[in-house]
């Protein structure tokens, strides 16, 4: 199935009032099982988020990036440091944050809409503002016209756009995105790229993407976080301050390759890129 072509305007529902959320990470590591057998997944790890901000995280394969969002999710325990979330110590698994995986989990015997509804059956939210609320995030994300579809009807792009419509249905101040777009084509990715940088804008969310990609990483994010080989460290920390909303063109200019050559320059200089 093809994509919806429309226009993704980013005030096709309002964005909710409240900042997203700080997220603050002092000298956090982690180790994954023992003696012989011990993985350091991520060496020492300080860095403090600000709210609403999109911040993407790449770095090679198994250098520890889906652990450091699932530590800071509250999935799993750090082997030390600290981590807060909105000046808190996360104790478990946070309920403010919205997930997104590679794989959408979608309820095959859901239509779109009762999918999207789903965080608002299971938190006990007021059914007629949280099926506005889906109605919203549905055009915002260009599939309102598929909420009576069931997931096996949709292409694979659309069953992302669904999925971050569910991650964002209770208004959280955090989303998260572990490789949200790797399995979908070349095209359907950039095009998601563009909508993930509209909607993240538009609900002031504080955003963490996991990818591999250094081009998605830059394009959607206000700051890349790349990472080392395994046990995972912080290479380096970009500020990247292109104006939203941004279009596929931004990738053409030479300041944004400039910084897509700084992120490749420090992988060929670890060894994880081949020059
Ligand atoms: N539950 C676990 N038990 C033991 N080792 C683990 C566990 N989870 C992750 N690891 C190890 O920790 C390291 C980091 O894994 P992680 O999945 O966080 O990396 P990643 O950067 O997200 O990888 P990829 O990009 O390939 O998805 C890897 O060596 C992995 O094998």
């Amino acid at each position: 199935m093809t994509e919806p072509d429309r226009d993704h305007s980013p005030t096709a529902s309002p964005a909710p009032s409240r900042p997203g959320t700080t997220i603050e990470l002092e000298r956090v590591t982690k180790v994954y099982g023992a003696g012989a057998l011990a993985v350091q997944a991520l060496s020492p790890i300080s860095v403090t988020l600000a709210p609403g901000q999109a911040v993407s995280v790449v770095g090679p394969s198994g250098c520890g990036k889906s652990t450091l969002m699932r530590l800071i999710a509250g999935l799993e325990a750090p082997s030390s440091g600290t981590i807060r979330v909105g000046g808190r110590p996360v104790a478990g698994p946070l309920e403010d944050l919205g997930i997104v995986f590679q794989r959408d989990l979608l309820l095959d015997w859901r239509d779109v809409l009762g999918n999207v509804l789903l965080p608002a059956e299971i938190k006990g939210l007021a059914p007629a503002a949280a099926r506005r609320r889906a109605a919203g995030l549905l055009a915002e994300l260009g599939v309102e016209r598929f909420a009576g579809h069931y997931p096996w009807q949709l292409s694979g792009g659309m069953r992302q756009r669904v999925a971050i419509a569910r991650a964002l249905l209770p208004s959280p101040t955090l989303m998260f995105l572990d490789e949200p777009f790797s399995a979908l084509d070349a095209m359907t990715r950039d095009q998601m790229n563009v909508l993930l940088q509209q909607v993240q804008s538009a609900e002031h969310v504080t955003t963490l993407l996991i990818t591999h990609s250094i081009l998605e990483a830059v394009f959607v994010a206000d700051r890349v976080l790349v990472m080392s080989g395994r046990p995972g460290t912080l290479l380096d920390d970009i500020a990247v301050d292109f104006p939203r909303p941004r279009r596929l063109s931004l990738r053409e200019t030479p300041e944004f390759s400039a910084i897509v050559r700084r992120i490749r320059e420090q992988f060929v200089r670890t060894g994880d890129l081949v020059g």
